[in-house]
């Protein structure tokens, strides 16, 4: 029997971003054991997300090198930190980016998934017991990402950020369920709360606009409109329940007229899945007087900032945002498990590729690819 890690520094494998934009180096990577109110995972799969690209590349105003990123994966707890009751050495996890200390003002309020206790010290790369990190290489501290950093064999994150999942569930698939394909089903279950009926426009078919698209089409929308500049995406986006397919590149006219056009007025839901602050404004504007209501999930670089005539607003269209798709991760994640064991939700379907922790600057290339939705890291190699 392999002899215990508990309470010793763990040296392993992680992809480091050392700076913005320069291609990430595997590192053998020293992991501090875990302190009061923590736990040390061992990672055994995590997919790479759009918004892992958008801090690499610089534009993360939060974004903070040298550091490990990732935030979308499943692991196994390795051992936890004094006054950590509710989770144990062998406990199958999903580390999430949102934690949910079901004690702080937000947690309590009952009008978010936002969770006050931690985030200050995930802004900054830093853990709260002692606002350090617990990462190094040669002794020079390497900050955290998300309160995850999951581009690690072993990430150390704070207890009220594990979701504890089923053991049977497959971690190469369900670590998905730590960002991507949460956040859209969340986004019209949760914040949009979409009607059976409902005409909806998903401007973005990456994993997550495919998983707004699953979850209109479960809530029952009647069409769902798909619009992306890239048509290689339409074939694959009917699978996941989109109705129509526009590309903005084949019109003339704003994309927000183009819907009113096709939708008598103009829809009733609709979600920027991008990240590009002109579709956030196309993506309100195109949907219907007296109610539409426009959802951002898209995250947009440091100093863009949306804008729309008040107009839009005063005549009845409303504009909201989503983070984590509204869901309370620790409460809400296990579910979302067994709704996949149960075969109620996709998951399989949005893992296009499989590599290697040693692939990752390819896998990183591939995010540029239109084929690709998710790709999913073994964390063995
Ligand atoms: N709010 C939240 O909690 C979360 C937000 N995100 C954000 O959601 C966004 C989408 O993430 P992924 O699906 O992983 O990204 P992705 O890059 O896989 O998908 C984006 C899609 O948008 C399309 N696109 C790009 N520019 C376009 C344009 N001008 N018009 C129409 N289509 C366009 C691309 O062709 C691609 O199909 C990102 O900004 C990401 O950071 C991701 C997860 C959680
Ligand atoms: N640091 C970024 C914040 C980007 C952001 O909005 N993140 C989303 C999750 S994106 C996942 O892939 C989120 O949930 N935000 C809420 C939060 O508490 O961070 C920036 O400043 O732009
Ligand atoms: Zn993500
Ligand atoms: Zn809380």
């Amino acid at each position: 029997m392999a002899a215990s890690t508990q309470g010793q520094v763990i040296t392993c494998k992680a992809a480091v971003a050392w700076d913005a934009n320069k291609p990430l180096v595997i590192e053998d990577v020293q992991v501090a054991p875990p302190q009061a109110g923590e736990v040390r995972i061992k990672i055994l799969s995590t997919a790479l997300c759009h918004t892992d690209y958008y801090t690499w590349s610089g534009k993360d105003p939060e974004g903070l090198f040298p550091c490990i990123l990732g935030h979308e994966a499943a692991g196994i707890v390795e051992s936890v930190g004094e006054g950590v009751t509710d989770l144990q050495p062998g406990d199958h996890v999903i580390p999430c980016y949102q934690a949910e200390c079901k004690d702080c003002k937000m947690c309590k309020s009952g009008k978010t998934n936002l969770c006050g206790k931690v985030r200050a010290a995930t802004g900054v790369g830093l853990m709260m017991n002692d606002r350090k990190s617990r990462f190094s290489v040669n002794g020079k501290p390497i900050y955290h990402f998300m309160g995850t950093s999951t581009f690690s064999q072993y990430t150390v994150v704070h207890d009220v950020s594990v979701a504890k999942i089923n053991p049977q569930a497959p971690l190469d698939k369900v670590c998905l369920l730590g960002c991507g394909v949460s956040t859209g089903l969340g986004a019209v279950w949760n914040t949009a709360k979409v009607e059976a009926g409902s005409v909806v426009a998903v401007f973005g078919l990456g994993t997550v606009g495919l998983a707004v698209a699953e979850g209109a089409k479960s809530a029952g929308a009647s069409r769902i409109i798909g619009i992306d500049i890239d048509s290689k995406k339409f074939d694959v986006a009917k699978n996941f329940g989109v109705t129509e397919f526009v590309n903005p590149k084949d019109h003339d006219k704003p994309i927000q007229q183009v819907i009113v056009d096709l939708t008598d007025g103009g829809v009733d839901y609709s979600f920027e899945c991008i990240g590009n602050v002109s579709i956030m404004r196309a993506a309100l504007e195109c949907c219907h007087k007296g109610w539409g209501t426009s959802v951002i999930v898209g995250v947009a670089a440091s100093g863009q900032e949306i804008a729309t005539r008040p107009f839009q607003l005063v005549t009845g269209r409303v504009w909201k945002g989503t983070a984590f798709g509204g869901f309370k991760s620790r409460s809400q994640v296990p579910w979302l498990v067994e709704k996949y064991m149960n075969k109620e939700i996709k998951v399989d379907e949005y893992i296009t590729h499989n590599m290697n922790l040693s692939d990752i600057n390819k896998a990183f290339d591939l995010l540029h690819e239109g084929g690709c939705l998710r790709c999913v890291l073994a964390m063995e190699h």
